[in-house]
């Protein structure tokens, strides 16, 4: 049997033609495996999100294929969601009706109202936003709000999950306490994620391979780092951990040296 679980092949992305050509990424080859948390990491600009586009089937790549569970992906699906920097809660629906939206779409053959009422609410349990499940997004915090969105995104149980730059709009305190809960999470449902950020120290905190891409035009995989730290991975631990560090140098290296922006 095959162990990957997700394929990106031989991926290529060409924006616009003739004098507005744009060659943005230049064939991206990664297998992921189930139950892999994988971090993207590359210079501003380089098409990080285009990748994770690619594969959330919101873009379709000029030449390539993306294989999710033996399947060609072709636009958009329930067994892939997203979530993004800032969150996309419907303003006017309640934090349970946000997540009822998505829940009573994708389940609604599969559950009855009762399952899928529970369904919602162990949801938003699994994030801690179940006390606050009858306020609307403006009456709550970024960080609650970005906990709502990920209720959603795992409410559908996806077979991946997308997660593009999620805690870029936070604090540092708050960024901290949803990367624990991200971790304690994804070490439960065993969730395969593909993550794109800009921070060395969450890249290797949460992953267990981090994907350094190199500038663009014509970005590809520059290098693609193991990161066996064992598990559960304490932050304040890591921070006098000597492998943690040399991780984190590695990365640094590859980011300012070797690709360094002038
Ligand atoms: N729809 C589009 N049409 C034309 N060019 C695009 C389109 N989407 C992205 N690009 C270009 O592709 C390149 C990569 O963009 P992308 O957003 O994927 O980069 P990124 O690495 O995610 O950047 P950042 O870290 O700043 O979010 C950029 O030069 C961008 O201008």
């Amino acid at each position: 049997m095959k162990e990957q679980f997700l394929d990106i092949e031989h991926v290529n992305m060409v924006f616009g033609s003739g004098k507005k050509e744009s060659r943005v990424l230049s064939d991206i080859n990664l297998e992921v495996k189930k139950g892999e948390f994988i971090a993207i990491i590359g210079h501003s600009g380089c098409g990080k999100s285009t990748v994770l586009n690619i594969v959330a089937g919101l873009l379709d790549a000029t030449n390539g294929d993306v294989i999710l569970d033996g399947k060609e992906v072709k636009g958009p699906g329930p067994d892939r969601s997203v979530v993004f920097q800032n969150h996309s809660l419907l303003p006017w629906l309640t934090v349970y009706e946000n997540v009822a939206l998505a829940v009573n779409k994708a389940f609604k053959e599969k559950m009855t109202a009762k399952e899928r009422h529970e369904w919602i609410l162990e949801s938003l349990k699994m994030v801690h936003m179940d006390h606050a499940m009858d306020k609307l997004p403006s009456q709550i915090s970024g960080g609650m709000k970005q906990r709502v969105g990920i209720a959603r995104a795992l409410s559908l149980e996806p077979k991946v999950l997308l997660l593009d730059e999620p805690f870029g709009a936070l604090d540092a305190l708050t960024r901290s306490h949803l990367q624990d809960e991200v971790m304690r999470i994804q070490e439960n449902l065993n969730s395969t994620v593909l993550m794109i950020t800009h921070d060395v120290d969450e890249a290797v905190l949460l992953s267990d391979r981090i994907v350094m891409m190199t500038n663009g035009p014509e970005a590809t995989i520059g290098e693609i780092l193991d990161i066996k730290l064992p598990r559960p991975r304490n932050r304040i631990e890591m921070a006098d951990n000597a492998e943690y560090n040399h991780y984190r140098h590695e990365v640094l290296h590859f980011l300012h040296e070797k690709q360094r922006k002038h």
